[in-house]
C-alpha cells in the first residue's frame, strides 16, 4: 500500500491546516495577545481593560489552545483510523503557533495544495473573511521571502453538518438533565452566539437564500431550529427558544446584534420562565467567550435573578466532529477531482458553498485581499 502524500483519497490536497483564533497561555501573554487581536480595530480602551481582566481571572490562560491541541489529536486519529495519510498542521491568527510560521513549515515540507479548517462554523467578516484575509497576509509574507506558495482552499461552512449539530443536540439534552427536575419541563432554550455589528451581519453572505438579515443570523436560526426540534422529539416537550447574543465589544453608538444573553435572562425571569438552558451554538469549543461571558457573567446574572440555568457543552474535540471534518475533506477533494460527492447538511439552508465570492463578507469600508479563493490577478 502506498501512503504517498497527495495520491490518496485526499488528492489534490496534501495537507490540512487547522486555523484558529489563538489565545494567551500565561499572564505575560495577555496584553500582547489583545494588542494582536485589536490592532486597527477601533476597540475602546475601557473594553480592552475589561477583557484583559477576564483573562487574568483565569490566570492569564485562555482554554482555546489546549482545546485546539485536543482537536488536532482527534483529527489525526480520524484520518489514521481509515488509513488516510494526510498531515494535519495548526496555526493561529492571533497567537503562537502563528499562521505565518505554520505556513513556512508547510512549504518547508514541500506541500503545495492545502485545505483549511477554521474553528469558526458560520459566515461573517469575523467568522470567515477575516481568517481568509489573514491567510492572504501570511502568504504575502512568504512570497516576499521568495518561498514557493502553496495553493490554499478553505472547507465550506460546517454549521449545519450533522457532525457539528448532533453533538450539540446531545449537549443540550445533557444540560437539561442538570436542571432541577421540577423546572426541567418548563425550561426555555437560549441559543447564544457572538454578537457582531448589525452592518456586518447584514453584509454576511452569500445574499442569495438568506433574506435581508444576512447569512450569519439565518445560519444560526437554522441550527437553533434543528436543535430545538430534536430536543422536542427526545423529551416530548415543546419548549420556547430564542437566538440571543453575547460578547459585544466596539463603541456603544454602533448597533450590534441583540438581545444580549444577560438581558434575555432578565426577560425570561420577569415573564415567569422557570429555568433556561444556554446552548452556545456560535462557538466550536469552550473558550474564553464561553468560560467568562456565559459560565461567569451570565451565570452570575441568573444566580442574582434566582433563575436556574445550565450551559450546554460545545463540540470541542468530539469524535463525531473530527469524523465530519474527515468527510468534508474527502467531499471537497472529490469535488476538486470532478467527482459528484454527497454533501451532508441538516436544516433548511442546504450545504454551504465551497468557494466564497471575491466580495463575500466584506469589512465595511475596508476592502482587503483575502485568500481561498485567490482573488482575480492575485498569486
Ligand atoms: C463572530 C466572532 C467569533 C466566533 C467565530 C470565531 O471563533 O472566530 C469570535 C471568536 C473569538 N473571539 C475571541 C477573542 C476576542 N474577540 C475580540 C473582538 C471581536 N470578536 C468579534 C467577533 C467574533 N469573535 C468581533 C466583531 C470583535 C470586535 C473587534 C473586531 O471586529 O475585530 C476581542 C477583543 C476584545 C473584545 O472586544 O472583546 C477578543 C479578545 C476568541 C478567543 C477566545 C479565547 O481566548 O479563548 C474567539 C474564539
Ligand atoms: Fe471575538
Amino acid at each position: 500500500m502506498s501512503d504517498h502524500i497527495g495520491a490518496g483519497p485526499c488528492a489534490p490536497y496534501d495537507a490540512l491546516l487547522l486555523l484558529s483564533f489563538g489565545g494567551p497561555e500565561g499572564p505575560d501573554e495577555v496584553v500582547p495577545f489583545l494588542e494582536n487581536v485589536t490592532r486597527g480595530r477601533g476597540i475602546p480602551r475601557e473594553r480592552l481593560k475589561e477583557v484583559g481582566h477576564h483573562y487574568f481571572l483565569f490566570g492569564g490562560v485562555s482554554p482555546i489552545n489546549a482545546q485546539n491541541r485536543e482537536l488536532l489529536q482527534a483529527l489525526r486519529e480520524a484520518f489514521s483510523e481509515q488509513g488516510i495519510a494526510l498531515p494535519v498542521y495548526w496555526g493561529n491568527r492571533n497567537w503562537a503557533p502563528y499562521l505565518t510560521d505554520t505556513l513556512r513549515e508547510i512549504t518547508d515540507k514541500g506541500h503545495q495544495r492545502i485545505l483549511v479548517l477554521a474553528t469558526s462554523a458560520y459566515a461573517s467578516y469575523s467568522g470567515c473573511r477575516q481568517y481568509r484575509e489573514n491567510l492572504a497576509d501570511s502568504l504575502a509574507v512568504l512570497e516576499a521571502e521568495g518561498r514557493p506558495l502553496p495553493r490554499v482552499d478553505k472547507l465550506r461552512h460546517y454549521f449545519n453538518h450533522p457532525g457539528f449539530v448532533e453533538p450539540m443536540i446531545d449537549a443540550a439534552l445533557a444540560a437539561l438533565e442538570e436542571l432541577p427536575e421540577g423546572v426541567r419541563d418548563g425550561a426555555h432554550l437560549a441559543f447564544t452566539t457572538h454578537s457582531i455589528p448589525t452592518a456586518a451581519a447584514d453584509a454576511s453572505g452569500p445574499a442569495e437564500g438568506h433574506g435581508d438579515g444576512g447569512a450569519y443570523v439565518a445560519q444560526h436560526l437554522d441550527v437553533a431550529q434543528v436543535i430545538a426540534d430534536a430536543v422536542r422529539s427526545a423529551t416530548g416537550t415543546d419548549r420556547p427558544w430564542k437566538l440571543v447574543y453575547q460578547s459585544r465589544s466596539g463603541a456603544p453608538h454602533i448597533p450590534w446584534l441583540e438581545p444580549d444573553i444577560c438581558d434575555h435572562l432578565e426577560e425570561l425571569h420577569s415573564s415567569g420562565a422557570p429555568a433556561a438552558v444556554m446552548v452556545p451554538i456560535g462557538f466550536v469549543s469552550d473558550h474564553m467567550e464561553v468560560k467568562y461571558d456565559l459560565d461567569t457573567e451570565a451565570a452570575a446574572k441568573a444566580a442574582e435573578l434566582g433563575l436556574p440555568v445550565a450551559r450546554a457543552a460545545t463540540v470541542g474535540a468530539d469524535p463525531r466532529f473530527a469524523a465530519a471534518v474527515r468527510e468534508l475533506v474527502l467531499e471537497r477533494a472529490g469535488t476538486e477531482r470532478g467527482r459528484i460527492t454527497e454533501r451532508c447538511a441538516l436544516g433548511s439552508l442546504g450545504p454551504s458553498h465551497d468557494v466564497c465570492q471575491a466580495d463575500c463578507c466584506p469589512a465595511p469600508g475596508n476592502p482587503r485581499p483575502a485568500a481561498a479563493p485567490y482573488e482575480q490577478g492575485a498569486r
